[in-house]
């Protein structure tokens, strides 16, 4: 098992997939691994996530395939029966941290506020997804995070893209950032896989970029 910090440091970034058609899991993963995206968080929002974990685990070695949208305990043992090599929640709940607590999959829970990160910590969680990143404060509150809570990491997602990625990169408790731009709805309509690898370079020469300079 690799824990939650392993996972998100292989990962320039972290796609935030809504699958719709269960027939695009594979070539989507495909299209991302190749373009340098090895981490995939596919969601629980559509019904096709589920399956999607399972086929990608099973036909994608190279990517590592999560879980997002997991809302409960129930959603926690469906995601990690499909294959899912760590779970993302949006939120912290009793429910989640139990499920975590009794399994061996990583659990990287979302959190807006000092107190729900407090409440991370309690229970030894300190690499958390900072959601709905910009609406909650962006860049500015996981500065300020970083003051009290110097050794907590993160992986901001909820309103960025290569816009505003920058602020986030710039700051040293973030690990890596989640979003749903490498993956617009009319590229997966369009079964555009090279447009996909296309994106998803783009964002990884930027990181890069961005890293080697700073
Ligand atoms: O975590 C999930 C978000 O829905 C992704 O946010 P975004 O669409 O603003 O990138
Ligand atoms: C937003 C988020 O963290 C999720 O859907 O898992």
């Amino acid at each position: 098992m690799r824990d939650s910090r392993d996972i998100l440091s292989q990962a320039p970034v972290v796609p935030v997939l809504a699958i719709e058609n269960l027939d695009h899991a594979i070539p989507l993963a495909r299209a991302l691994v190749d373009g340098g995206i090895p981490v995939l968080e596919v969601t629980l929002r559509t019904p096709a996530g589920l399956p999607a974990i399972r086929a990608i685990s099973e036909a994608v070695p190279d990517a590592i395939v999560g879980a997002g949208t997991v809302i409960n305990a129930r959603d926690f043992e469906a995601a990690v029966d499909a294959g899912s090599r760590f779970v993302v929640t949006p939120g912290l709940t009793q429910g989640i941290l139990d499920a975590a607590a009794d399994s061996s999959v990583p659990l990287i829970p979302g959190v807006a506020t000092v107190s729900e990160l407090m409440r991370a910590l309690d229970h030894g969680i300190d690499c958390l997804k900072f959601f709905p990143a910009e609406a909650s404060g962006g860049a500015a509150a996981l500065k300020a995070f970083a003051g009290p809570f110097p050794n907590v990491d993160f992986c901001p997602t909820g309103g960025i893209g290569l816009h505003n990625i920058d602020d986030y990169l710039a700051l040293r408790s973030v690990i890596t950032v989640g979003g749903s731009w490498l993956t617009p709805s009319a590229l997966l309509a369009a079964e555009d896989w090279a447009g996909v690898t296309k994106l998803a370079r783009e964002a990884v020469d930027h990181v890069t970029a961005f890293r080697t300079k700073s």
